[in-house]
């Protein structure tokens, strides 16, 4: 992608709620990315009463995806976020590897719950071209 179709894509798209991937009636909202120098995004990601996401893993085609994700608002009940092996985990902190660890929230349930989610790619190695 050439940078000035890549700057207009990321206009289209920024600032504005979409649905989440999962379709599971979540919404998330691009606020900033860049792909240099180092690849990142940040999404203010959105749980109405009743959503969830369901177990997943957020693969990249090349490198190690982290997230940093800082939950701005929690629902009275559910809304919990699932993962085996965060690399540091608080009430309001989740710092993980979304590509490697699979991960999930719980129903939310009781209010809404709010997430500013950081997300960056280090290195380059493609996971498919690793040796055995
Ligand atoms: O909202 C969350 O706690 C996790 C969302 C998620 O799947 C992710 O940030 O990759
Ligand atoms: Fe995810």
């Amino acid at each position: 992608m050439t940078g000035s179709s890549a700057f207009s894509k990321y206009l289209a798209l920024a600032f504005r709620w979409q649905r989440g991937r999962q379709g599971t009636g979540y919404d998330k909202m691009l606020l900033l990315t860049a792909p240099w120098p180092l690849p990142f995004d940040s999404y203010l990601i959105r749980y109405p009463e009743g959503s969830e996401i369901p177990p997943h893993t957020d693969p990249v085609q090349a490198g190690r995806h982290y997230r940093l994700n800082l939950i701005l608002k929690s629902p009275r009940a559910g809304g919990e976020f699932v993962c085996a092996t965060p690399i540091y985990s608080s009430k309001r902190i989740k710092l993980f590897r979304p590509d490697a660890c699979e991960h999930s929230v719980t129903r939310v349930e009781g209010g809404s719950r709010y997430v500013l989610s950081i997300g960056w790619v280090r290195g380059k190695e493609k996971a498919s071209s690793k040796k055995p």
